[in-house]
């Protein structure tokens, strides 16, 4: 080998180091970690350079139009047949899969949740997720399942795929570092990522906390894309250049090693003696990334009324019908109000898709109190919310000069199915009992006479 080539251990980052990665979404992308490790001109040479294994991964089926066609070509130290040997049942109870019907004895309702305790013991990334609600069925491939997690643990020796969605990994506490078989991503509060379905990683912690916090939206269904513009035309919302996909990283490690898998809601782990985040080299379209919320260029109204949420709409998975999404991924960035004569905050409003929020960092405009930093809310299909009480009364009387909503970052894994409870989270210590009291001051103001009351 020549003197110029790095040793392969120094072909991952540091916790330091600043990683480079490549813009734009859904591109064609090819990266090598070692020079001459990608074959040109052909995906599968007789023998590959350094003696690696050329193996495919199909994100879609073969045959998927164009638009929607998602391989990649991976160049790895041992094909991923060595990195699978005989699967043993595992188990991780807190972490969800629909079809599932917990049972529980909370009645339906408007919910929220302050955020989840701490951890008493060690706990990784992957032993420290939590499902809130699940939605849909994995057989099916439909549906989605939110979850939180917090964790206090890097994974070392510890691998992980799930065969049943993607993972978009949203940090509210703790940059994370998610190392995954096509290259590392950091990822820390305000950013997001995505690790696609069937793609081994792992996750460790960057930074220095007491825990790690954030939350999770597993897609069981057609993957996240962009979202038409429409009118909006060709710039604005979430751009494509502003989507970061890792360059190749790998690990060249021969010690004791496990893969854990979920596999239609199970789980499963399987031993080996060697990483297998071993691919040196790749090209293709299927793809993990990350992106920085805070480069969304939100588009609103700038003359009266409250447009629907679907304008924050940063990723959408879509479903066969039209405009119906399996899961739209929707932000509430920092923005001005501008709106003449016009309730600002959202409207009271009963919708078929079932809305699960986070809030990652500030406040959010209609539930100033209450909602706080690494809480939840679900408001589940049909259910009546809006403003509590208080934010009626400040945005009803307030002076509609332009105002900047600023130092906030909401979100909303929003579902056109309707999103189960688990028992879980219906016993979760963190459960706001009083919830359903924020709305109680909203009194009758009809007395029968005209007139702005
Ligand atoms: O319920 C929520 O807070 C989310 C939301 C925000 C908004 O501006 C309009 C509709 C909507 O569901
Ligand atoms: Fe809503």
């Amino acid at each position: 080998m020549d003197q110029t080539i790095p040793k392969a251990s120094d072909r991952q980052a540091t916790a330091t180091e600043k990683l480079q990665y490549m813009p734009g979404f859904g591109n064609d992308f090819e990266t090598e970690s070692l020079p001459g490790a990608l074959p040109q001109g052909q995906n599968s040479p007789q023998k590959c350079n350094y003696g690696l294994y050329a193996e495919q991964l199909s994100g879609s089926p073969f045959t998927a139009p164009r638009g929607t066609n998602e391989r990649s070509w991976l160049y790895r130290i041992r094909p991923s047949v060595r990195h699978t040997r005989r699967f043993s049942n595992a188990s991780y109870p807190l972490w969800k899969t629909a079809p599932c019907l917990d049972d529980h004895s909370l009645p339906l309702g408007q919910l929220r949740w302050d955020p989840l305790p701490a951890p008493a013991e060690r706990l990784t990334f992957l032993e420290g997720i939590r499902t809130i609600t699940t939605a849909g069925d994995v057989l099916t491939q439909t549906g989605m399942a939110a979850h939180a997690y917090v964790f206090n643990e890097d994974m070392v020796d510890d691998y992980f795929f799930n065969a049943d969605g993607e993972l978009l990994v949203v940090p509210q506490v703790g940059a994370i570092r998610v190392f995954t078989e096509m290259g590392i991503i950091d990822v820390e509060p305000s950013e997001i990522c995505i690790v696609p379905r069937g793609m081994m990683f792992k996750v460790s912690r960057l930074g220095d906390e007491k825990v790690w916090r954030g939350y999770i939206c597993e897609n069981y269904g057609a993957k996240f894309t962009l979202p038409d513009r429409g009118p909006i035309g060709a710039n604005c919302l979430a751009n494509p250049r502003d989507f970061k996909t890792p360059v190749a990283a790998f690990e060249d490690k021969e010690t004791a090693c496990r893969v854990h898998v979920k596999w239609c809601g199970k789980f499963y782990v399987t031993e080996i003696g060697h990483s297998p985040l071993d691919v040196v080299a790749w090209h293709g379209n299927y793809t993990p990334y990350k992106y920085d919320l805070q480069t969304f260029s939100p588009v609103g109204a700038i003359l009266f009324d409250h447009p629907d949420p679907s304008i924050f709409t940063v990723l959408t998975a879509p479903t066969e019908s039209v405009g119906t999404a399996n899961v739209d991924f929707v932000i509430f960035p920092p923005r001005w109000l501008v709106a003449e004569h016009t309730f600002r905050p959202p409207w009271y409003h009963r919708n078929i898709m079932s809305e699960f929020m986070g809030l990652i960092h500030g406040q959010y405009d209609a539930k100033e109190k209450g909602f706080v930093p690494g809480g939840m809310s679900l408001h589940n299909m049909m259910l009546p919310h809006g403003p509590d009480a208080f934010g009626f009364e400040k945005a009803s009387n307030s002076e509609l000069k332009p105002v900047k909503l600023d130092h906030t970052m909401a979100f909303m894994f929003e579902t056109r199915f309707p999103q189960q409870l688990t028992k879980y989270a219906a016993e979760l210590e963190t459960l706001q009992d009083d919830y359903l009291e924020c709305w109680d001051k909203l009194e009758r103001r009809f007395d029968g006479t005209p007139g702005i009351k």
